[in-house]
């Protein structure tokens, strides 16, 4: 059915957005609108223009017979420090504050709105790093490395810190958890869930010890695949030596005080590695 250009700008834009990372070829869109590839074409370089100049990300344009757009949710530094301080702003309030210096993140990690915006500065960060897979442990992580994936548009896996015969047979790990005391704790993974040379990306919520992270880090040597880096939302203060040290947190839980109930949360060092 044929449309208008006003028309195709919107259907073409809402399609590359629903489908991120992924080529979408001149063909296709013709097809669909029934309009020439010279039409597609001016149409693609208006929705490039636009999508730079409002931040909604870059259109990778493939010239030639078989070439197409690919939208890649790049986000401006500057949105990404607003969304960081945004959830500084979120969490610096007492009554998140939780026994242990735990912070309670657990009602924004099932808000959409949070979520899309964790996921997008995420994704954005390592959208170019040809990631295969997003690794996290259950069971907050999952919603992240849901939201990081779409993004990315990547499988994600979930690594069990318990045994489910419905995972079939599984790759385990034992590690020396820093947040439970220094006891050896065991996660696993379905043998189904990675190839062997996957790049993997793991996030999770909180990292303190770092006994987690570095468990999944084993895990994916295992599958001889390849840690291509891990961010958390959130480091928490640990007095401890931590197990890991090359990951990056959006925010940074920088001083915890029990007695007065007050909390600082800072932007992590994920805004350095921008
Ligand atoms: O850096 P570490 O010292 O290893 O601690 C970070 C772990 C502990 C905590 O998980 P839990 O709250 O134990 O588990 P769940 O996510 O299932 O709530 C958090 O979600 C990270 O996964």
């Amino acid at each position: 059915m044929k449309i208008k250009r006003s028309e195709r700008l919107i259907d073409i834009t809402h399609y590359l957005l629903e489908h991120p990372h992924t080529l979408v070829s001149l063909t296709f869109f013709s097809k669909r609108y029934e309009s020439a590839k010279s039409s597609i074409s001016e149409d693609l370089t208006i929705v490039k223009k636009t999508f730079i100049e409002r931040g909604i990300g870059i259109l990778e344009t493939v010239p030639g017979a078989a070439g197409g757009a690919r939208y890649i949710p790049k986000m401006k530094e500057e949105d990404i420090k607003g969304i960081i301080q945004e959830l500084c702003d979120e969490l610096n309030h007492s009554e998140r504050l939780l026994p242990g210096g735990y912070v309670y993140l657990s009602d924004m990690l099932g808000q959409p709105d949070w979520l899309r915006k964790i996921g997008r500065v995420i994704a954005s960060f390592y959208m170019d790093k040809k990631i295969d897979a997003v690794m996290t442990v259950a069971t907050k992580g999952v919603p992240i490395a849901q939201a990081v994936a779409t993004y990315l548009n990547v499988p994600f896996v979930i690594v069990r810190r318990d045994s489910k015969v419905t995972e079939g047979s599984t790759v385990s790990i034992n590690y020396v958890s820093g947040s439970s005391s220094q006891r050896v704790e065991k996660m696993e993974l379905s043998r189904r869930s990675l190839k062997r040379g996957s790049r993997v990306l793991i996030v999770d919520d909180f990292l303190k010890g770092g006994g987690t992270v570095n468990g999944m880090k084993s895990l994916i040597e295992e599958f001889d695949a390849e840690l291509v880096g891990a961010t958390v939302i959130a480091e928490n203060i640990y007095q401890g030596v931590r197990s890991i040290d090359n990951y990056t947190a959006l925010l940074k839980v920088k001083s915890v005080d029990v007695e007065s109930r007050t909390i600082q949360v800072v932007p992590g060092n994920f805004v350095a590695s921008l």
